[in-house]
């Protein structure tokens, strides 16, 4: 099998790299040019359109994955342009030069599609509702890739994480160093995602091959809140020896904590069909993020 990794220095990419290695011929390209140690791989802006047919042509993949996107949140609401072009455009461009090679397509998307409303498990099929423009952005990648005859899937996932790129956790790791108490809110309730998580599935699945067009959810399993995550992550990283002294952690609502983007309140995902086309099982959130802090645990290549 021939696959091309897109996005190769993101969170999930750099996992991505370990994970999809052993599946077959694995060509990773990066914004640059360039892995994270400065070493040498091939270039692709998704949002340099023309470029994307000529990279596929010459790779010639049997499968693409692409780990790119426009992530910062925030700041999607002042780059409306910026996000679309890099979470609907590039992809829906990627999938119509997909779908003219015969090449499948395996993409990413998050729980932002959603509005927060639910009471249950978000499913597949549930209504989508962005509320802000990087959650807008994404569901329109995803409409982009399903109108474009690309056979695909779509995972959506949640709350990535990672010992490195940016996130949540190193986030917290990094304000717990320099303060004794940290507010974090406790309103927001969703499934921390270890990109590990994420990547080792994504090889399990193409392992299997992806067969009809689809859009699966894929987290971590179980759920808690942004201030939940927090506590777990002091009290393993204190427990394993690797921060000093454990911060304090105050429950705040999300009014307390005024960002540009609006967040949804509820954004569990309900992974029972991806588990059942797959037969995967996926740990509870406070296991994946125990392996992902203790040492002995780290990935070949991470
Ligand atoms: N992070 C999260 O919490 C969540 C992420 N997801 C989705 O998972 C997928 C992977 O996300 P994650 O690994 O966390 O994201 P990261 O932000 O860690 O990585 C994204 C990567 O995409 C690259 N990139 C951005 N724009 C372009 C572009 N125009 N052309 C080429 N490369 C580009 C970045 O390159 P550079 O390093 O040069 O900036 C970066 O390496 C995405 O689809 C994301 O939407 C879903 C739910 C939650
Ligand atoms: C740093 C910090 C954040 N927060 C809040 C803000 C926000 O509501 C929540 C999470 O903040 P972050 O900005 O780290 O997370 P955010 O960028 O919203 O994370 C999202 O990223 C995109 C890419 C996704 O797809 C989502 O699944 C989700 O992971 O925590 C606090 O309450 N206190 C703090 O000190
Ligand atoms: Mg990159």
């Amino acid at each position: 099998m021939r696959l091309l990794l897109l996005g190769g220095n993101g969170q999930v990419g750099h996992e991505l790299r370990r994970s999809l290695a052993p599946l077959g011929e694995l060509t990773v390209t990066t914004r640059s040019g360039e892995l994270g140690d400065g070493s040498a791989c091939e270039r692709l802006d998704l949002t340099d359109f023309d470029a994307i047919e000529p990279l596929l042509a010459r790779v010639a993949p049997n499968v693409v994955v692409n780990a790119t996107a426009y992530t910062a949140v925030d700041r999607a609401e002042d780059e409306r342009e910026a996000a679309f072009r890099a979470n609907a455009e590039g992809p829906g461009r990627l999938a119509r030069a997909c779908a003219a090679r015969g090449a499948a397509l395996l993409h990413y998307s998050t729980d932002y599609v959603f509005d927060g409303s639910g009471t249950r498990p978000y499913r597949e099929d549930d209504p989508t509702a962005p509320l802000g423009v990087y959650g807008a952005s994404k569901l329109a990648g995803e409409q982009e890739i399903a109108a474009s005859g690309a056979r695909h899937l779509i995972l959506r996932t949640a709350w990535v994480y990672a010992t490195h790129g940016g996130n949540f956790l190193r986030t917290m790791l990094r304000l717990g160093a320099e303060r004794d108490e940290l507010r974090v809110v406790a309103d927001q309730r969703g499934c921390p995602t270890p990109a590990w998580l994420i990547a080792d599935a994504s090889a399990q699945i193409l392992r299997q091959g992806i067969a009809a067009p689809a859009v699966r959810h894929l987290v971590a399993a179980g759920e808690t809140t942004w201030h939940g995550f927090a506590e777990a992550i002091f009290d393993r990283a204190y427990a394993l020896g690797l921060i000093p002294r454990r911060p304090t952690v105050h429950p705040i609502t999300t009014a307390d904590y005024p960002t540009c983007a609006q967040r949804p309140a509820y954004s569990v995902l309900d992974t029972a069909r991806l588990q059942a086309d797959y037969g995967l099982r996926f740990p509870d959130w406070r296991d994946a993020l125990d392996a992902t802090l203790a040492p002995d645990s780290a990935k070949p290549g991470a």
